[in-house]
């Protein structure tokens, strides 16, 4: 049975403006799921409704195979962390965590006991006298975990729980979560994220809102090679994947298809049919999946207009000719500033080459793809 249902979930607010519609979900025990999207698609309305802080206007909500849409939240098992942390400041860490037991009327020995085992897999042992103004803001968001995990929640909610921190503890928070997940294998957890690594790094599945729909589910890396869509093509992955303008010239198990700006021939293992032979496609090929090449087949020859060294890698930045197209990007490792001002001619392996007609992969044409209205920025 699935920790959590979500069946045909719509939210309207003051019964005219529609942020969610059809919203189909099942999300296993011990699965962490993230939802990642444009900004205001609805994902922390999504969550919020999830928590009971948000009324559900359409479709149900179950929790362990409970329609909790008329739950209140306190009843529903649920553990919402916020990303502004919402520590009582008077408060030491010890009696922030141990707040809701001590209302829920557990006796002293079962509090002492859980505060201690869940300071322990945060490693908040040492600071549990401390005060939260005494604490980095990565502790306090541990603390703010702590305070779920004594609750041992059917379900805990992040609702961008890393967002207020600074580069270099996000990243060590982040990992932090990643343990406490693998040490807590059978709590389920959903996650709301703007940042891709986060996403990447953390889901066992990512589900793609935009539009006010679920615009693909799967795992990351399945998104990542098997995007459905160019919206979801372009979301995943930074810089963006690349999409050109190309024309099928041969079909079969697999595809060669000439592309508009710079000209090239490229083969693509997407498979397609003799009705396929002349259709206008987008090719989509990601900046790090390109190489350079001087001679065969290639997807795009143009002058690069500007290079980023990286250290590791440069990116080159193609002028197009299209004045709407965005510019092309190529991902190379090592440095090649030198590059600037010259003609290079791009290309990839056929396997790292993605094709799309009217806005849906070949690969998944056969199946009902939600194509959002908007663009991903
Ligand atoms: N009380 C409300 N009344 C009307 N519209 C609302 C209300 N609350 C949110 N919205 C709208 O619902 C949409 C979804 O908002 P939500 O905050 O869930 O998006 P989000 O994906 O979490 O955005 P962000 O990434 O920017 O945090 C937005 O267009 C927002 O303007």
């Amino acid at each position: 049975m699935a920790e959590l249902k979500l069946t045909d979930v719509e939210k309207t607010y003051g019964g005219t403006v529609q942020v969610l519609r059809d919203i189909n979900l099942e999300i296993e025990q011990g699965e962490l799921v993230v939802f990642v999207g444009p900004s205001g698609c609805g994902k922390s309305t999504l969550l919020r409704m999830i928590a009971g802080l948000e009324k559900i206007t359409g479709g149900t909500l179950e929790i362990d195979g409970q329609v909790v849409n008329d739950v209140p939240p306190s009843e529903r098992g649920i553990a919402m962390v916020f990303q502004s942390y919402a520590l009582y400041p008077h408060m030491t860490v010890r009696d922030n965590m141990a707040f809701a037991l001590k209302i829920a009327g557990d006796d002293k020995a079962t509090i002492n006991a859980k505060v201690q085992a869940a300071a322990e897999k945060l490693q908040l042992e040492n600071f549990l006298d401390r005060l939260p103004k005494a604490l980095s803001g990565g502790q306090r968001q541990r603390v703010a975990i702590g305070r779920s995990i004594v609750r041992d929640p059917k379900v805990y909610l992040f609702d961008e729980p890393l967002s207020n921190l600074d580069a270099s503890l996000r990243v060590a928070t982040r990992i932090q979560i990643a343990q406490l997940k693998e040490e807590m294998p059978d709590s389920t957890m959903v996650y709301v994220t703007h940042d891709q690594v986060e996403a990447m790094t953390l889901a066992s599945r990512i589900v793609v809102l935009a539009g006010g729909g679920v615009a693909q589910v799967g795992a990351p890396l399945d998104l990542y090679e098997r995007p459905n869509s160019t919206f979801v093509a372009k979301f995943i992955g930074s810089p963006a994947m690349n999409l050109l303008g190309g024309t099928i010239v041969g079909t079969g198990a697999v595809t060669t298809v000439k592309t508009h700006e710079g000209g090239g021939t490229i083969t693509s293992d997407y498979p397609s049919t003799e009705a396929d032979m002349g259709a206008e496609v987008e090719v989509g090929i990601r900046p790090e999946d390109m190489e350079e090449t001087a001679t065969g087949d290639f997807a795009f020859e143009g002058k690069v207009a500007i290079t980023e060294a990286l250290g590791e890698v440069t990116l080159l930045y193609f002028d197009t000719d299209a004045p709407d197209q965005e510019p092309i990007i190529g991902k190379l490792p090592g440095i090649h500033k030198d590059l600037r001002g010259s003609n290079v001619r791009l290309t990839a392996a056929a396997d790292k080459v993605h094709l799309f007609k009217d806005g849906i992969s070949l690969l998944y044409r056969d199946q009902k793809v939600f194509l959002p209205g908007v663009q991903p920025h």
